[in-house]
């Protein structure tokens, strides 16, 4: 195959085009929010039941714990504590634990930071006051670190506990705990004694030192990507089941002790400790524009609001966005985020008006919806873009958006066969964001199913080459395609709602996977202009996709290949510059099978190789079979 690259670039490679799509889908608690205790605050639990204890066991049979509605609660928006009930006489180790999610990674010589709240129903008459000790414990017993602090005789109000905790060595699993046990003996329960829990908390450093910050190592794998904007808060993590469980942002700012947290869209209670102003102090960390949504009146279970009713959503929804771009001086959400430590705006171009209200009842009252949002949203921020999330194909929307969201989910195959999608779309001045997409299943007739049918649990080497190969009709339609993210971003493997996921985790390993290097490879070698080139085999059958770009500065080319055929691709690349440089840099992201993932146990499996290959004004190059392939050289 012969590739000849036209000289002049056709349009511009938005900054925008490669980023990442965010939601709480096992991803935020347990993975990139930094706590390391699984319900820490007993937030949106049914008091006096098991399930209200997830992630917490008694270290012993003499004594008794339970979650309740605390007479004297925290704070009204943590109303439920754990009542740890010991026995009189009871000796021994009288305490409870919690196990973290599906475990806590603990690194010797590292500061844990350690905190609770605790409170005496009565006061302590006793001589001797007992003492509370807090200690991180492995999985034979182990103690690795320990702090221990009196308790006051007459706590009778909340009093917080903080400490920080330093493992004395690596432990060798992540089946780790952290132990809140009372001593004092006999002493301590003449008469038995109860001591109440709330919002107890463990946080390793976090990324780049932030407080209430992000897991390092999983922040610093979505870092290596360069992603140039960050979709939250979702996603179906939006909607909500019903208009009173919808994503709120008021209630995920501010103290901890003032955030209820909700029972999320994914099967389980989001603590919110990740919420809006982390959120936008993650996009200031990585660079990242926010593309943030605002929840559109539709929920999960099929309700929609419209009219009138809408009003108090539209002004939450103007409040939000205050809150990210507002004027402290004349605008109170604005003044709360810089009573949170910053009065300056963030950033913000982009706001989606709901998530893919395609689906279900929604494409019945998106219209009003949409025009209920966007004809207030323009007049208060006439400055800013704003987002439809139904199909272009209908209902039809006033005012007509500037932008939708597409979202595609498919087989390997489906992808290496569809880079065209967006070449025959019409000029019209409408530009996509083609928010989520993903290889997700072999089977075309049942692309959501189980393992069983076809889903796949991670990305294969045919996912990252059929991804690449769309991707590259994202470049050469750049023009009306501003920004793409695959979906969705992180999973945790002991317990994720969706697979496959570009990176995977547990409470000690992140896994990169097929798909990661390729979103990495695109993103961190995007260029700036597209220069056109003979075009791929468009057909069904075509089995060879490539994008060339160039950084406009620099002259340097960047020449993208995907080849999902099972044999190598000669190709011949034609260029019309006169300094080309003799050797370019190849990366080459392939393997033994197109089925290749990495996985928890082979994690590298398949990893970009860097070569140095022989290029020129013509040069030839041969594409593994199933590979992608990142070419760069200079041209001056
Ligand atoms: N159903 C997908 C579409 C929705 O927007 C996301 O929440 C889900 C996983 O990426």
């Amino acid at each position: 195959t012969t590739v000849s690259v036209s000289a002049s670039a056709s349009h511009a490679i938005p900054t925008t085009l490669y980023g990442a799509m965010f939601e709480d889908i096992s991803s935020g608690d347990g993975g990139l929010y930094g706590e390391l205790l699984q319900n820490r605050a007993f937030q949106q639990v049914t008091p006096n039941t098991t399930a209200a204890l997830n992630a917490w066991v008694p270290v012993s049979d003499a004594v008794s714990i339970d979650v309740i509605a605390d007479p004297f609660p925290l704070s009204a928006a943590l109303p439920n504590s754990l009542v740890l009930t010991i026995p009189p006489g009871a000796t021994g180790k009288l305490g409870f634990a919690n196990t973290g999610y599906w475990g806590i990674n603990l690194v010797e010589n590292t500061n844990y930071a350690a905190s609770l709240y605790y409170r005496l129903p009565a006061s302590i008459s006793n001589a001797e006051i007992p003492v509370l000790r807090m200690e991180l414990v492995a999985e034979d017993g182990t103690t690795l670190a320990a702090h221990i602090t009196q308790l006051r005789a007459n706590a009778t109000g909340w009093t917080q506990v903080s400490a920080v905790l330093v493992p004395s060595l690596t432990p060798p699993s992540t089946a780790n705990t952290l132990v809140f046990t009372i001593e004092g003996g006999a002493v301590v329960a003449p008469a038995g004694l109860q001591v109440h829990f709330a919002l107890l908390s463990l946080f390793p450093p976090t990324f780049r030192g932030r407080a209430n910050g992000m897991r390092a190592d999983i922040a610093e794998t979505l870092l290596e990507m360069r992603p140039a904007f960050f979709r939250f808060p979702g996603g179906n993590n939006l909607e909500g089941q019903t208009t009173a469980t919808r994503w709120q942002w008021r209630n995920t700012v501010g103290p901890l002790t003032e955030r209820p947290g909700r029972v999320g869209d994914w099967g389980y209670v989001n603590t919110d400790g990740l919420g809006l102003l982390e959120y936008l102090l993650w996009c200031e960390d990585l660079e990242m524009e926010p593309f943030m949504a605002v929840w559109d009146g539709y929920s999960l279970g099929g309700t929609s609001v419209t009219g009138a009713a809408l009003d108090p959503f539209i002004a939450e929804a103007i409040d939000q966005i205050n809150f990210v771009i507002g004027d402290p001086a004349t605008s109170e959400p604005a003044a709360l985020r810089a009573s949170l430590g910053h009065p300056e705006p963030f950033p913000l171009t982009f706001v989606e008006i709901g998530n893919e209200d395609f689906v279900g009842q929604a494409p019945g009252t998106y219209a009003s919806r949409w025009n209920s949002f966007v004809t207030n949203l323009t007049a208060t921020f006439p400055q800013l873009h704003f987002m439809a999330t139904s199909h272009t194909s209908g209902p039809v929307l006033t005012p007509t958006p500037q932008h939708y969201d597409n979202h595609v989910y498919q087989t390997p195959n489906w992808f290496a066969t569809n880079s065209f999608m967006y070449d025959s779309v019409p000029r019209n001045g409408m530009t996509f964001f083609e928010g989520e997409y993903a290889a997700i299943s072999l089977n075309s007739n049942n692309l959501f199913g189980t393992p069983a049918q076809g889903r796949l649990l991670w990305p294969t080497l045919a996912s990252a080459v059929g991804e690449a190969a769309f991707m590259m009709g994202f470049e050469r339609n750049a023009d009306i395609v501003f920004a793409a993210s695959y979906a969705p971003l992180l999973g945790h493997v002991n317990d994720s709602q969706w697979t496959p996921n570009l990176v995977g985790f547990d409470a000690g390993n992140v896994i990169k996977s097929t798909s990661f290097h390729v979103q990495k490879l695109f993103s961190t070698n995007r260029g700036d202009e597209y220069l056109p080139s003979s075009l791929p085999d468009s057909s069904a059958s075509g089995t060879l996709a490539w994008s060339v770009t160039r950084w406009s500065d620099t002259g340097e080319l960047i020449i993208k290949v995907s080849n999902s055929a099972a044999s190598p691709a000669d190709m011949a690349f034609v260029l019309p510059f006169a300094n080309v440089s003799r050797a370019g840099t190849a990366q080459v992201l392939t393997g033994a099978a197109g089925t290749d993932s990495n996985t928890p146990e082979m994690p590298e499996l398949v990893a970009p190789v860097t070569t140095v290959i022989p290029t020129g004004a013509a040069f030839n190059y041969t594409a593994p079979a199933v590979s992608v392939t990142v070419i760069t050289l200079t041209t001056q």
